[in-house]
């Protein structure tokens, strides 16, 4: 499998481009970027009003008297010396003023933003990816939109608001995707705001946001009414269409009847149907994925917290915060199994090395342009020539006693807001096993993941199937068994992760190959062995 250049090109955009979106480094990066642009508009400011003093002082100096007809410019001409000072004016001094105010073109500022700032734009790409995210912790956790727009997470309160304009591009996004219930309620939300300080000069210079929001608002209504009206008769996109159609053809006012009727109803259509619309409940995991990032799992109780001592004989002397998640299946979580410093120098680490993106899914081979893959994380693979990273395998080792001669490799992930991970199993069983890497190292039978971090809110580990979720503690390691102690998959251990409300989530993680095991006795993890 030899890649072209061509191959490798698109290659190496998909995985190494960093995008503002997809970290908080990034969005630091878009934040120093807006602040050098504000430095050189205010130098511009101060460029443009020394042009401004020179043109006011050149049209006070040399102000004539007007000649309104014919007869009054003779007259003014007709002084000789008047005659000869409008000549040489006119051929000196105007192609100097006509330099001075040209030279605005030209001026550092202009030169500046093309050449500093207009190369580090976020691309509509980059863009996307932020919207995807916002709305997936929207949809996923059911916020209301009043309250996203206000920094009213589930669980913590943040200090935001969003403008008109945040809100109506939140809902050209839900109508893009053909998430109408969402976009009606941020059209709806943006259409009832008070109208904003100066806004008439925004208007000015970046458009009406309210004119768009409300053929949009109509739209939506109608479009949301008719796809609940009549789900399987047309597409979503034939319903669209069709509305776009009869709303071209229709007077204003009557657009303008419809948006207003419906503005001034308290609770719309679109809030009564919170579930319905999301794509989640088409499918049974992705529903109990999202029950569990809600909180809506049971509490478990009757499960205790031990010492563990016997995994290896460095636990004799040092041994390991144990909790115990689920007994079947086995689900563990070690506390303070890495320390701030270990976890400063992974992530020093991983920084300086290459960071690539990690997507939702691999690229099929029929891909089109915009296929909706998505970026989830920044990844990290760590070699295990660092230092750090041996003495995290070391960890694992003492922790689990698996042997993980074969794969020492670590992987570093950065999430930020947004980042998830669909329900999905660590299992490859006969997917992926023809590669020769896996045919060496075997099925992975155990997955530990580390918490380089704590998440303000969300970034939970869900096992939907079991209705555990475990929120990410710094310091912390998840251990679970992916397969049976026979080999054959466990299903249980299908696992996900709640997309990040507030805050990035870091994470390393580490999958225990099989082959290695061959002489080993999984089961010496098994509870009732050691306790
Ligand atoms: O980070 C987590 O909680 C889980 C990560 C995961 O599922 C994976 O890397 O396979
Ligand atoms: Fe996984």
């Amino acid at each position: 499998n030899e890649y072209s250049y061509a191959d490798y090109d698109e290659y190496y955009r998909e995985y190494y481009t960093e995008m503002y979106s997809t970290t908080v480094m990034g969005s630091v990066k878009l934040y120093k970027l807006e602040q050098e642009f504000m430095q050189i508009l205010k130098k511009s400011t101060i460029e443009l009003q020394k042009q401004i003093n020179m043109i006011q002082i050149y049209l006070k100096y040399f102000k004539r008297p007007k000649c309104s007809n014919q007869n009054e410019c003779k007259k003014y001409v007709a002084k000789p010396l008047n005659a000869f000072r409008l000549m040489r004016r006119i051929h000196q001094d105007w192609p100097q003023w006509l330099k001075l105010i040209k030279s605005g073109n030209e001026a550092d500022y202009i030169k500046q933003l093309e050449n500093e700032i207009v190369p580090k734009l976020p691309e509509s790409h980059d863009m996307l990816e932020m919207l995807k995210n916002l709305h997936r912790v929207e949809t996923t956790y059911g916020i209301r939109v009043h309250d996203y727009a206000n920094g009213k997470m589930p669980k913590t309160q943040s200090n935001w608001t969003l403008t008109v304009r945040d809100c109506v591009t939140m809902g050209n996004y839900g109508y893009q995707i053909h998430d109408y219930q969402r976009a009606g309620m941020w059209y709806q939300y943006a259409l009832n705001q008070r109208p904003e300080v100066n806004g008439e000069s925004y208007k000015q210079m970046l458009g009406d946001p309210l004119d768009h929001a409300r053929l949009k608002y109509a739209q939506t209504i109608l479009i949301h009414a008719e796809v609940h009206r009549n789900e399987p008769a047309l597409a979503m996109q034939e319903i669209r269409d069709e509305v776009e159609q009869v709303l071209s053809e229709v007077d204003a006012k009557s657009i303008n009847d419809l948006v207003n009727d419906r503005l001034h109803q308290s609770v719309t259509e679109f809030e009564l149907n919170d579930n319905q619309t999301t794509v989640y409940n088409r499918y049974k995991h992705r529903w109990a994925h999202m029950s569990g990032c809600r909180g809506m799992f049971r509490q478990h109780t009757n499960l205790v917290c031990r010492y563990n001592f016997t995994t290896s004989p460095f636990l004799q002397l040092a041994p390991m915060k144990l909790e115990e998640i689920s007994l079947d299946p086995y689900i563990v979580q070690y506390h303070d199994v890495l320390s701030d410093n270990e976890i400063e120098d992974l992530k020093r680490e991983g920084i300086k090395g290459t960071m690539i993106n990690g997507w939702t899914s691999l690229k099929s081979s029929n891909a089109t342009e915009n296929e909706s893959r998505t970026i989830v994380a920044r990844v990290a693979i760590m070699s295990p020539s660092l230092e750090i990273v041996q003495r995290i395998n070391r960890r694992i080792i003492d922790m689990t006693g698996f042997n993980i001669e074969e794969s020492k490799t670590i992987q570093l992930a950065a999430f930020s807001v947004g980042g998830f991970f669909m329900p999905h199993y660590d299992y490859l069983y006969d997917r992926l096993l023809d590669t020769d890497v896996l045919k060496k190292l075997g099925d992975r039978v155990a997955s530990v993941i580390f918490y380089a971090g704590d998440v303000t809110e969300g970034g939970a580990t869900n096992f939907p199937r079991n209705q555990l979720v475990v929120q990410p503690k710094k310091g912390s390691a998840l251990f679970w068994y992916n397969k049976f102690d026979d080999g054959s998959p466990d299903p249980r251990s299908l696992h996900s992760i709640c997309p990040v409300v507030v805050g990035s989530r870091w994470t390393i993680t580490k999958w225990i190959h099989q082959d290695s095991q061959m002489f080993l006795q999984p089961c010496s993890l098994q509870p009732s062995s050691s306790t």
